[in-house]
């Protein structure tokens, strides 16, 4: 990732304005799910900035009040051409803010909506399908840093340096696990997932993308905060759920959903950013923003396992790429 990018970005957007009072995360469902840690950052740690995310259909038909020359919309779009996407990028352009667009495809239409664009990777390892994410966090820190100082600044750049080793070590070492995920979850009709915190995105990208639009298989996403206040009923003996497990603040919540799932014998997949010491690159301090980052580069092992069990590839659509709608 090149921060220097980020922080020239910031730092224009801050001589242009420097009274910004909103950051906004729009996209389409991977690409939203991506912009997610970035708008969990900004809600946690800014004290001045309101900050929300939108799939991009709802800013364009129900566009959020004082939305202009204060606001920063951050965009994104893997392939470029998502219509809603692309859309939502010229509004935000044609209101007045600052809008900055994460793609991997440099001459998309999106990127020529766009004022400011950073083209990421995707195709060339584990690590490069995080850097979607990965610049919308480095946006998010580099923002608060830049309108009102963050106290852990240099915490969260080292985290952003160790991350990509991190990733593609934990990468090698899943195969095994993963291979068994594929074997013992290849005939359910429905998977539970679950996360909390910056990860809650990366749950629900797994249940809506990685099952149900590329395995066909229910998934609803449950906050294990959430759990208790409801989804918790269906649990039983056997019943299948795959956890993403944070380390920090929300680290209880989810352990809390752990033990209730092990108390009822349900099947239990557990991807643990400490099992891959994520702590060992990111401080107690910065460390809840960057669980996404591993989860999702170990999370593509076990799909591509499931996907081989079921003869399923990941690429077979129905309706994707071959209807109008
Ligand atoms: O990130 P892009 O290119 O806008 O694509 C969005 C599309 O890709 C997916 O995120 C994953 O295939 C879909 O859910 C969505 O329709």
């Amino acid at each position: 990732m090149d921060f220097e990018k980020v922080k020239a970005i910031v730092s224009d957007i801050k001589s242009k304005q420097p009274n910004i009072d909103r950051v906004l995360f729009v996209g389409c469902g991977a690409s939203m799910a991506d912009l997610y840690p970035g708008y969990y950052f900004i809600s946690h740690e800014s004290t001045k900035l309101l900050s929300a995310i939108y799939t991009a259909n709802e800013f364009n038909y129900d566009t959020p009040k004082g939305v202009g020359e204060n606001t920063i919309v951050i965009t994104a779009s893997l392939g470029g051409t998502t219509p809603e996407s692309v859309a939502a990028t010229k509004k935000a352009r044609e209101l007045g803010t600052h809008v900055v667009t994460l793609s991997m495809a440099e001459d998309s239409p999106i990127i020529k909506e766009t004022k400011y664009k950073v083209v990421h990777g995707f195709h060339e390892n584990y690590a490069a399908k995080t850097e979607k994410m990965t610049y919308c966090l480095a946006l998010a820190v580099e923002i608060v840093q830049e309108f009102e100082g963050y106290e852990f600044y240099d915490e969260a750049l080292d985290a952003f340096k160790g991350m990509p080793d991190l990733i593609e070590n934990a990468v090698k070492s899943v195969g095994p696990m993963a291979k068994e995920f594929g074997e013992k979850y290849r005939n359910e009709k429905t998977i539970y997932v679950l996360s909390s915190g910056a990860s809650l995105g990366v749950a629900y990208s797994t249940a809506s993308f990685l099952f149900m639009e590329m395995q066909w298989i229910a998934a609803p996403t449950v906050h294990t905060g959430e759990y208790f206040h409801g989804p918790f009923e269906l649990t039983e003996k056997d019943a299948p759920y795959l956890l993403f497990m944070n380390d920090g603040k929300t680290r209880h919540l989810d352990a809390r959903a752990l033990t209730f799932l092990q108390r009822f014998d349900a099947q239990i997949t557990n991807i643990d950013a400490k099992d891959y010491g994520l702590n060992e690159v990111a401080s107690e301090n910065v460390i809840d923003y960057f669980n996404p980052m591993i989860h999702t580069g170990v999370m593509r092992v076990f799909a591509e396992e499931l996907a081989k069990a079921r003869k399923h590839p990941l690429t077979k659509r129905r309706y994707m790429w071959k209807l109008t709608y």
